[in-house]
Formats: C-alpha cells, structure tokens, sequence
C-alpha cells in the first residue's frame, strides 16, 4: 500500500507520517532538507534558484517513487507465492505532484521562472510522471495561513523566516485547486485549523479512523493517472 501526505508548508505532514510510522509500523519516505544543495539559497533569491531547485526535487521524488514501486513489487510478488511475510505499507511525505501542479506553478505565475523553463520543466515532469503510480490514499492536510505561520516560527528554520504571507497564501490557492480536481486515487481530507493529533491523542484517533475507513473501500478499484500542463 502507497499512502502519501499532501499539503503547504508547516501542515504537519512529517508529524503525522511519523506517527503513522509508531503507531501502524508503516515505513517512511521522507523529504530530506538537511543536504537540499539549493533550499537556502532558492528561499534567498527564488527567480535565480527556482529551476535549479524544482528540478532537485523532481529528481529526488522520482527516486522515492523507484523505492515505493520495488516494494509494492515485493508485496505483489510475496502475495503470489503464498508468501507469509507481510505486505509492506508506505508513507510519502508529500508527492510529486506537488512539485508541479503547486510549487513550480506558483513560481511561474508569479514570475519567478520563466516560460522556457516552465516548459522545459513540465516537459521532464510529464516524462517523469508517466512512469509514476498515484497513491492508493492521499491524506490532504488543509491549514489556514496563521496555522502555518505558527508551525514554521515553531520549528525555526531560519532560511523559512523569510517566506511571506503571500507566497503562503498563493500556496495554498493552488494547493484547494490541486485537491479539488484530483481524481487519480482515494483523497482524505483532514482540517488542521481543528485537529491537533500531535498532542491530542483523541484527535489521533479519529485519524487513525478515517484512514482506516478509507483503506478498507480500496480493494477493487482501479488507479488512475496524472499530467500536468502550462
Ligand atoms: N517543489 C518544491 N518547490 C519549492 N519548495 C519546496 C518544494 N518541495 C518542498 N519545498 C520546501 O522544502 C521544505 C521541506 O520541508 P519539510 O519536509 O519539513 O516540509 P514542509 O512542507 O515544511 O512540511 P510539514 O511541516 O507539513 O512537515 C519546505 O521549505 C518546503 O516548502
């Protein structure tokens, strides 16, 4: 099974993947900013590293797709030969979708890459994504500006400081357009203006819950696809 966690920055997405990860043993792929050679420079100075950094982040989604096919693979494989071991599942923390349909798309409508390498970027995205499964189940996680405000002062990145609410807000935007037109899989929504399942263990558990409920109406349905344009 593929679950990935979608949403803006300072959502919780790596919050809740790691409390996936204690409580169900699902394994995760997380998105590595320690060693990200252009975050700091790209949030310095966003019209000279957008497309530097958009096409590091392509690279590096696209290898966790080749790790999460190789085990869904496995546990097809394992199924097969009546295999005991038990399926693997596993946890994204954000898609390459995202890469696309939200960031390198905010980048391009606010000026901070130009047309050519938008092109040329959604050009190796589609060559990318074609070769790409969507989830099983995304998991959406939906903040209001000052929610994500409170999480990135929280965690103290110093290169984040620096984000404004409008990159946030156009974030955001593009991210309830996103959610609203994706049909390649299962989509759970979860308001995180009212869910603390940080702290809360009440709250975890009505995740818990929903996720549950969405993984058990999979069996049978079939995949669909994804692609992106100017
Ligand atoms: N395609 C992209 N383009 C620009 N910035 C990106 C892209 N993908 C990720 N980022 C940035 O990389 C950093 C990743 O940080 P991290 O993995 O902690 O995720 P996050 O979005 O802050 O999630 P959360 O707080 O929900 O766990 C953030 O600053 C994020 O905005």
């Amino acid at each position: 099974m593929h679950i990935a966690i979608t949403g803006n920055i300072g959502a919780g997405k790596t919050t809740l993947a790691e409390l996936l990860a204690d409580h169900c043993g699902w394994e995760v792929l997380y998105e590595a900013v320690e060693g990200n050679p252009y975050l700091a420079d790209f949030y310095a100075d966003m019209e000279r590293w957008s497309f530097n950094l958009q096409v590091y982040f392509l690279n590096s989604r696209l290898t966790q797709v080749k790790k999460i096919m190789s085990v869904l693979d496995e546990n097809r494989a394992n199924a097969r030969l009546g295999n005991a071991a038990p399926a693997r599942t596993m946890v994204q923390d954000r898609t390459i979708y995202e890469d696309s349909a939200i960031f390198a798309r905010n980048l391009y409508e606010s000026g901070y890459m130009t047309e050519r390498d938008y092109r040329t970027y959604l050009d190796l995205f589609n060559n990318m994504v074609s070769l790409v499964h969507p989830p099983d189940l995304m998991i959406y996680l939906r903040a209001d500006l000052p929610k994500l405000r409170e999480q990135i002062q929280k965690r103290g990145r110093s290169f984040e400081q620096s984000i404004s609410d409008a990159y946030l807000s156009s974030l955001n935007r593009l991210y309830e357009d996103f959610v609203a037109s994706y049909t390649a899989g299962e989509l759970l929504i979860l308001d995180m203006n009212q869910l603390d399942f940080a702290h809360q263990p009440a709250d975890f558990n009505t995740v818990i819950r929903q996720i549950k409920s969405r993984l058990t109406v999979l069996d049978g349905t079939s995949r669909g696809s994804f692609s992106a344009d100017v």
